[in-house]
Formats: C-alpha cells, structure tokens, sequence
C-alpha cells in the first residue's frame, strides 16, 4: 500500500499553491534575488520518519529560526539563571527587529533580534572567543539537524552591509551591559548564525528534536535536556511569531518560530516536528504560505496543543480478589498525575481488606514522574497499614522502586511469582 501522508502533504501544498501574497524579505538584498515560488512541507516523525513534499531539498538560510535553538545551547551551555538574567520571557507584542529592552534594560524574550543578539553571545562556555562561540553554535544546530550545516556567505555579506538596526540594537545591549563585548563583533556572529544553510528536512527533523524531548529522532543523540526543551518551546509559543503570537496560538496552536528567509518550524510535543519554506512574507515577517499550511495541518489533523487526549477513565483495568487475602489491581496505559489520581483514589477510597496487595504495571507503557512518585506512596501507605505490597513490573517502569521511610515492596515479573 502507498501511505496516504505524503499524498495529503501534496493535496495542502497544492491548495496553498496559488496565493501569491506578500513579498520576501528585501532589507537583505541577497534575499529579495531568491525565487519567490518555492514551496515545500515536511513532517518528522519522533522515531525519524520524513515525509517531504515539493522543494524540499532546496537550501535557504535559516534566520530566526536559529533563535530558539541558540537559547537552547545558551541554557545548556550556561544554565537558566545567567541567561534569565540577560534576557526576559515575555511576549514583547513587537516587531522582531524593535529596538527595545524592558524596564530593567533587558531584550523583553530570546526570539525578537534585541533578545537573540544577546542570547548569541551566552552560547558556549563563559570566556569562549567569537570563533569558538561560533564553532559551538554550528556543532549544536548541526546536531539538532543531524546533518553538518554551513554558511551562505553571500547572504550573510548581504546582511551584514545593511546591519544598522541590529547594530544599533547591540549598541544598546552593550550600554544596559547585557552584552559585555564589542557589540559589532556579536552582530557579525548572530548574522552568521542567521546565515546557516537549512532544508525543510533539516528544519522538520530540528523541531521534531524538540517534540522529542531533546533528542534527534535519527541520529539518537540527546542534544539538550528535557528542562531546556521546555523553556524553549515555551518561549516559542508565546513569542516565536512576534506580534502575531496571539493568532497563531489560537488558531494553530503548535509552538512555532518564522524566519525571514521564508522557514517556519511547528513542534508539537509528544507527536512530530513540522517545518515549511516559502519566502513571500506578511506584515510581521512570517511566510504567508507557510501560516496557510500551519493553519491547514492543524485544523484536519486536531495537532493544536490544547486538544489533548482526555485521561483515561480506565487506568484500572482490573480490581479484584483473587486468593483468600490477595487483591490484584490491574492498571494500564500511560500514567501522568490525572490517571495515577485515579488509582489513588481507588486504593484509599477502596480500603482493601486483604493482607496481601498485589499493583500489576504490565499493561502501563509509559509512566511520568509524578505518577510513579504517586504509585510509590500508594505502597508505602500501604505497608504503614499492615499490608505485604506486591509490584507485578516485567518491563521496570519503575526501575528500583523505593517507597520511602516505612514502605516496601517486593517486585515480581508476573502475578503468578506471588505465593
Ligand atoms: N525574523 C528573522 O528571520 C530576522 C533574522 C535576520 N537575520 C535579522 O536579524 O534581521
């Protein structure tokens, strides 16, 4: 059977086709010669499936869609606190390119140039020069893409004739000292940053790094940490779309960032990485073509991030008696707090009379932090009441479980081990 994802792929891009609307970018002269009809979509899956359509293998220059991914590098290679101090979280409402700082003297949020010019300059360790900053930079992007990515000289010569604003940007940076360099030597790093060659493919497998937590669903490797992945998507929801981010919440509703090159990145947490290419761009500086196809994957496919699946209302899949002074609770799918709320309840509301209690996780496929520190207290309650606890956990969803202070627990592989 041939799958029916690429064929829908083609059916939205064929739909979109004919809107000539806007106009690409031209305050970077390199830019404006590029053909303005290209159009291509990919999705990534988080176990490395691509599906691409149209010119997809085309190579145009990432821009801002390098800012998240360079706050990522700056959290990991800093940590939050530095970076947090030098540049803000909140939506600023703005332009991309404004020159502004909030009242503090700080860039309001990392995806707007004032924010990601000083958040180029927190990328590698403290002390690094520009070369080693921009070495790191190229190996992180390079390893959320999976492939090695280089620079369009041509566009970043380009840019870099016409730099006033974020010149002047950096200026400003630099007399707030949220830069503590020569502010000219930055804009020349965070331009080549921008300059970095990117195809759809790459910016579909970068996102969909992100929608996995961190790790690159080809290569495997863990680029950042799940608490870096979630600041950034989070930024990249309440500002990667600039002063269009109310919009796009609301009627996409997938964490995304645009680039002026006509490059826009969707992540979906937890289900795949989307990227689109077409350069013609609206008012805000975000691909026309590119929202038209966000707006149509999102709406026949639910991937807005307030459609959730509800929790299940059948964690328990099994409650019973099953020898003289032996319960068998039974629970399946994927425990986060709403579903390890239910077995909770069950367990203290139910008051079980049997000395033995056996908690069967064989059917449970993933299980999140707090559930598995829920399930634990369970036991540990348990015990503290008189009861021998029993974990039935062939595939250790929760490797070495430790009750804590009074509990315990012996773990077998199947009911059949109790005696
Ligand atoms: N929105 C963008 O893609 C802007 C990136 C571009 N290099 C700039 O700084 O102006």
């Amino acid at each position: 059977m041939r799958s029916p994802i690429p064929d829908y792929l083609a059916e939205v891009l064929g739909s979109v086709e004919s809107d000539e609307t806007g106009a690409p970018a031209d305050y970077i002269p390199e830019l404006a010669t590029a053909n303005p009809n290209r159009l291509a979509a990919a999705m990534a899956t988080l176990d490395g499936e691509v599906y691409a359509v149209g010119d997809c293998s085309d190579e145009f220059t990432i821009q801002s869609i390098s800012k998240p991914f360079v706050y990522a590098l700056a959290l990991a290679d800093r940590g939050f606190e530095p970076v947090l101090a030098k540049v803000g979280v909140e939506p600023s409402g703005e332009a991309f390119n404004k020159v502004s700082l909030d009242g503090g003297g700080r860039p309001l949020n990392p995806m707007i140039n004032a924010g990601a010019i000083a958040t180029h300059s927190l990328a590698g360790p403290a002390g690094i020069d520009a070369k080693g900053r921009f070495d790191r930079i190229v190996d992180g992007l390079s390893a959320f893409a999976g492939r090695r990515l280089q620079v369009d000289e041509a566009v970043f010569a380009s840019e870099m004739d016409t730099a006033f604003r974020n010149t002047s940007i950096a200026y400003l940076l630099r007399a707030y000292d949220v830069l503590d360099e020569d502010p000219t030597a930055v804009v020349g790093g965070y331009t080549r940053q921008c300059s970095l060659l990117v195809t759809t493919v790459d910016l579909a497998l970068m996102a969909a790094t992100l929608a996995n937590r961190g790790i690159q669903p080809v290569t495997g490797e863990r680029v950042v940490s799940e608490a870096v992945v979630r600041q950034v998507l989070s930024v990249m929801t309440t500002c990667g779309m600039y002063d269009s981010a109310g919009d796009w919440v609301t009627q996409v509703g997938i964490p995304a960032k645009s680039g002026v090159a006509g490059g826009l990145i969707g992540a979906l947490p937890g289900q795949v990485g989307i990227a689109t290419f077409s350069p013609r761009l609206d008012r805000h500086g975000n691909s026309v073509r590119g929202i038209r196809l966000f707006e149509r994957f999102s709406d026949d496919t639910g991937m807005h991030m307030m459609d959730v699946p509800s929790s299940s209302t059948t964690v328990i899949r099994k409650d019973r008696r099953i020898a003289d002074d032996l319960r068998l609770y039974v629970i399946q799918g994927g425990l986060r707090f709403a579903e390890a709320e239910h077995v909770v309840r069950r367990v203290s509301y139910g008051a079980p009379k049997e000395r033995r209690i056996a908690i069967d996780l064989s059917h449970v496929h993933a299980i999140d932090d707090v559930a598995r520190r829920m399930i634990l207290e369970v036991i540990r309650r348990l015990s503290l009441d008189g009861h021998e606890v029993f974990l039935v956990d062939p595939e250790q969803v929760i490797p070495n479980p430790d009750p804590g202070t009074g509990g315990s627990v012996t773990v077998v592989t199947t009911v059949g081990d109790i005696d």
